[in-house]
This record gives structure tokens, C-alpha cells and sequence, in this order.
């Protein structure tokens, strides 16, 4: 009998990896909310730690310092993607992670090993615990946190669509939009090679992911495209295929 896949697939574990501006967080909230999944931003996680380094003190430009202090927050993450929710030491990180203090400072935070193996280890408990699937957007998810997802997903974009999707949201400390162009860009490109070229975990499409490039795409195509690859996945999944085919 043919498998139909209702809108709420079974239990599947979805990656959404990328760089900066390439839709990884509008496509994962929708995607996981038309399809009834949990929703995990790991950009969030780490721009919380951050948040909390900067505002405790620690010196963000020392990495022993910032490997000292990586078990010290409570980071709490929401998984409901109608409402994402993001806390550090009980306090609402939500706003204060998205200024460019924090943006300018989470490479470097990320980038030491003890920042990424308590975070990471947070990620997978979330996802082992979200029993009716869970789409977790970032970085390293299909490469390093779930290596093992039933969909990797890797979305590109040219910089320049990049820069001018991110340039109308980015705020400074004292909350004016940032308009300059020309900057974001350079900001932006110089986040992706601290991501791409640190040693641990770096940004990086797994093998088997398929690769969604956006540039020339709206968000609602990006959205459908994604909803028909999970739901394929979840279809392979519930035929009881193996994993690794289930991400192609
Ligand atoms: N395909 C697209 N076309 C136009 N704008 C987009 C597209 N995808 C995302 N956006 C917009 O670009 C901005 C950045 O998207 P976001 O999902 O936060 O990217 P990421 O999580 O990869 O950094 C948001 O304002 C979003 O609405
Ligand atoms: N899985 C992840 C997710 C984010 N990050 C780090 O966190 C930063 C912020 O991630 P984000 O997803 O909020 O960034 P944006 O794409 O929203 O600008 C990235 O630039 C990385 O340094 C990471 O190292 N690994």
C-alpha cells in the first residue's frame, strides 16, 4: 500500500544549514509550523552565550576566558516555532541577542571548543526529546549535531541578496535600523570565513545535503520547496528506508 504523507510527518529530523541571510530561520519557523514539527534555532544559543559573556564581564576577546565561563549560563530555548523563545540565566535574551555588539562578538564565542560541546550537547537532548520531529536550523547541524538527520538541507545566496535582506533588520546598541549597505555586507562575509575556517565545527554543507540556492527564489518558493523535501523524507522514513536515503 502507497505510503501518504498527512501534514504532520512522522518523527523527522531535519538540518537546515548556511550562512548568514540565506533564509535559514524564515524557512525552518515555517517549514516546522505548516507541518506541526518543533522548531530549534542554534544561532540563538550562541548568540545567548554571547549575550550573557558580554553582559557578566567576560572578556569576549580571550579564549580562555570565554572556555572558563562556557558552562557557566543556563541557556533555555523554546522549541514552539509560532513563538521561539530564547533565555540566558532566566532572563529574556530575544532582543538583546539580535544588536551588532553580540553579532560582532558570536564568532569568536563560537568558535571555542568549549562553547561548541556544551552547546552542541544542549541541541541534541532537545532534538532526542522532541518526539514528533523537530526542524533545527545553523551551522554545523547536518555535519556535526545530527549527522545522522533523515533531511540535511544547505541554503546559499549570493552576498549581495544576503546583505540586502539582512541590512533593513540589523539595529545598533541604541536600536536605529542599520542601513549601510556596503557594510553589512563586509560584516556579513567577514561572520562567514570566521564560520567557515575555524577548527571546530566550521560552517560547511554535509555530503548528502541537498543545496537550495535562494538568491533568485521568494520565501514562500524556498518555503514549498522545503516542505516537499520533508515530506519525502518522511515518506522514505515511514517505508522504513535507510537514513542515508532518506536525505537525498
Ligand atoms: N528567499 C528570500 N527572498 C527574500 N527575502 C528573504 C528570503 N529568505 C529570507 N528572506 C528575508 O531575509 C531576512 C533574513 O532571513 P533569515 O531567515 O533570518 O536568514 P538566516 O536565518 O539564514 O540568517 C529576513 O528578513 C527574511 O524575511
Ligand atoms: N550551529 C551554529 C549556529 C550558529 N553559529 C554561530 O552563531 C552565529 C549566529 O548565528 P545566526 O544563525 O543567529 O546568524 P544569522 O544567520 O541569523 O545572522 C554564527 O555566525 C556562528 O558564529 C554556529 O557557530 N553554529
Amino acid at each position: 500500500m502507497p505510503t501518504t504523507v498527512s501534514a504532520t510527518p512522522a518523527a523527522v529530523i531535519v538540518a537546515i544549514d548556511g550562512p548568514s541571510g540565506t533564509g535559514k530561520s524564515s524557512t525552518s519557523k515555517a517549514v516546522a509550523a505548516q507541518l506541526g514539527l518543533s522548531y530549534l534555532d542554534t544561532g540563538a544559543q550562541y548568540r545567548a552565550i554571547t549575550w550573557w559573556m558580554l553582559s557578566n564581564g567576560v572578556d569576549v576577546s580571550d579564549q580562555q576566558a570565554i572556555a572558563a565561563a562556557a558552562d557557566k549560563p543556563s541557556i533555555v530555548s523554546g522549541t514552539d516555532p509560532r513563538q521561539p523563545a530564547i533565555s540566558a540565566d532566566g532572563l529574556d535574551a530575544a532582543g538583546p541577542i539580535r544588536t551588532q555588539e553580540v553579532t560582532a562578538a558570536v564568532s569568536a564565542v563560537s568558535a571555542v571548543p568549549e562553547v561548541r560541546t556544551r552547546i552542541t550537547e544542549l541541541q541534541r537532548t532537545i532534538a532526542a526529546s522532541a518526539d514528533g520531529g523537530i526542524v533545527v536550523e545553523g551551522r554545523d547541524i547536518g555535519t556535526t549535531v545530527l549527522p545522522g538527520a533523515d533531511l540535511k538541507v544547505f541554503l546559499t545566496a549570493s552576498p549581495e541578496a544576503r546583505a540586502a535582506r539582512r541590512s533593513g533588520e540589523l539595529k545598533t546598541t541604541e536600536g536605529k535600523p542599520v542601513t549601510d549597505l556596503a557594510a553589512t555586507q563586509q560584516a556579513l562575509t567577514a561572520r562567514d570565513k570566521a564560520d567557515s575556517s575555524r577548527k571546530t565545527s566550521p560552517l560547511k554543507k554535509a555530503d548528502d545535503a541537498v543545496e537550495v540556492d535562494t538568491t533568485e527564489l521568494t520565501l514562500e518558493q524556498v518555503i514549498e520547496c522545503v516542505v516537499t523535501l520533508v515530506e519525502k523524507a518522511a515518506a522514505r522514513k515511514a517505508e522504513g528506508e535507510p537514513v542515508e536515503e532518506a536525505a537525498r
